[in-house]
């Protein structure tokens, strides 16, 4: 693949196709264990989303918090710079997780001041940084610049920009509702109020978690309803109970007894010092490894109980023919001799769904993935981005108004996409188990959320156990 900066050119079949810039990467060999089962024991680093939401919060703390195991990935990164950016003081601290040091963080300095200078704040390709950090940037008097990368600009917004409107904060977007777009907090001295407010937060669980998340800063408080004029659910429901429960655990006051709205009271965020849990959707990949091998892969302190949207693995797993286990906080996945087909709602844990089609992709019947519409809007399209991956290795996929059909189909060897998206790249690591010649283009992406990925899929491939097992 060449591009020139306007068209990817296909040297498969020479047609050039009209879409945004794209680089040129290197295309990284997947490895192939072909009849051989992969047999491994692996923990992986800390939780995207949970490392995000206690920074965010430890940002607007009563006092200094610690992160321990969190999370140091190229997502992490921007949100720990989008926070220096605001004020806060970050540092690292040994600790003792195998995949970096804790961080210690200085909350933003009170009374909130706008200093000199205009802020500027790159979200990267992070959904939590675009969509957490404006209700921050805009209890804080001054102007903040938001803007990430070219597809970044793409991703739904609007809620976000709507709610904050709704809110009396002035937003810079030229009418896109999209990034880039500057945020001007309230004058010097000045608070913002809050209230009740509506948003459609049908595209994204990230448009509810983002004003919860400072909703307790407002002098009144939050009251929040999801109004969807299509009448479409929340996608990712865990992910806003996830935020419910850390709001919980720092003291702040939050009644989600009303389905669909979220009452936060105002007050104080407590200081914490908390220890985030491994990523169970980063896991995923490693789990499908077993089931598409007919393998063995554990995965030792699982937690017990967990908001991760990855606990879901339990249920999606043994759909496929496998068996789960959770044992003294070790989780086993044992393949099945055959990948049987599966029907899924995804629409709980959709950030699943790329790792799962990769399964679907080599299963022996059709598969049908469901309620996953606003796949659409996360670092790709992610529903056109399987069907064409999968397609061009000769499957049978087929985008629906919701989801994906995948029919069984002789996979072969070829180059596989990633669009910058990190689970585009490990869903073509888990189909290139098993179909020899995969060859995953621009690896180095998995670095969104799993800098380390390339080599704990080696040690996996070769039986070696990896990290705090
Ligand atoms: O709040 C979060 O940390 C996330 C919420 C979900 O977003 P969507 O609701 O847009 O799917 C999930 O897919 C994303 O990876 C992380
Ligand atoms: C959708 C995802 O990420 P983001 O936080 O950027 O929305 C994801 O990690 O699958």
């Amino acid at each position: 693949m060449r591009s020139n900066g306007e068209f990817v050119v296909h040297e498969e079949s020479g047609k050039a196709t009209a879409t945004e810039p794209t680089t040129v990467h290197p295309l990284w060999s997947a490895p192939f264990v072909g009849a051989d089962p992969v047999e491994s024991s692996l923990t992986v680093p800390g939780s995207k989303s949970l490392t995000n939401r206690w920074l965010v919060l430890a940002a607007l703390a009563d006092g200094p918090c610690r992160l321990r195991s969190p999370l140091h990935s190229r997502d992490s990164a921007l949100m720990i710079a989008a926070l220096r950016e605001l004020g806060a003081t970050i540092t690292e601290i040994p600790g003792d997780s195998p995949y970096g040091p804790d961080l210690g963080i200085e909350p933003i300095p009170r009374p909130f001041t706008g200093g000199d200078g205009q802020r500027s704040v790159d979200c990267g390709l992070a959904g939590t940084v675009m969509r957490f950090v404006p209700p921050l940037a805009a209890l804080i008097p001054g102007a903040t610049q938001f803007d990430g990368d070219p597809h970044a600009r793409k991703r739904p917004m609007g809620p976000v920009v709507q709610a904050l409107r709704g809110l009396g904060i002035t937003v810079d977007d030229g009418g896109a509702g999209a990034l880039p777009f500057t945020i001007h907090g309230p004058a010097e001295g000045g608070t913002v109020t809050g209230g009740v407010l509506s948003v459609d937060a049908a595209g994204s669980s990230q448009f509810v978690t983002a004003m919860l998340l400072v909703g307790s800063q407002f002098t009144e408080g939050l009251t929040l309803r999801h109004d969807s004029p299509a009448g479409a659910a929340v996608p990712s429901m865990p992910h806003v109970e996830m935020t419910v429960d850390v709001l919980h655990q720092v003291g702040v006051r939050v009644d989600d007894s009303v389905p669909a709205q979220w009452t936060v009271a105002p007050g104080p965020i407590r200081a914490f010092d908390v220890r985030v849990e491994q990523d169970l959707s980063n896991a995923g990949p490693f789990l499908a490894a077993a089931v598409v091998t007919g393998g063995t892969v554990t995965v030792p302190h699982w937690p017990e109980e967990t908001t991760q949207g990855g606990a879901h693995w339990a249920q999606i797993l043994p759909r496929f023919g496998a068996t789960v286990d959770l044992q003294d906080g070790q989780f086993t996945v044992r393949g099945p001799s055959v990948v049987t087909g599966v029907d899924l709602d995804l629409s709980e844990a959709g950030e699943l769904a790329p790792t799962v089609a990769a399964i679907c992709a080599v299963a022996t019947s059709e598969c049908r993935l469901r309620g996953i519409a606003h796949l659409r809007g996360h670092e790709t399209d992610r529903l056109a981005a399987l069907t064409a991956e999968i397609n061009r290795l000769g499957g049978d996929a087929e985008e629906t108004a919701d989801g994906l059909i995948i029919r069984p189909a002789a996979l072969r060897g070829g180059e596989f996409r990633s669009y910058d998206d990190h689970r585009m790249a490990t869903a073509g690591a888990v189909i290139g188990l098993v179909v020899d010649g995969v060859r995953v283009e621009n690896i180095a992406t998995t670095a969104k959320t799993l800098p380390q990925f390339p080599e704990l899929w080696a040690d996996m491939v070769t039986g070696s156990a990896r990290g705090r097992g």
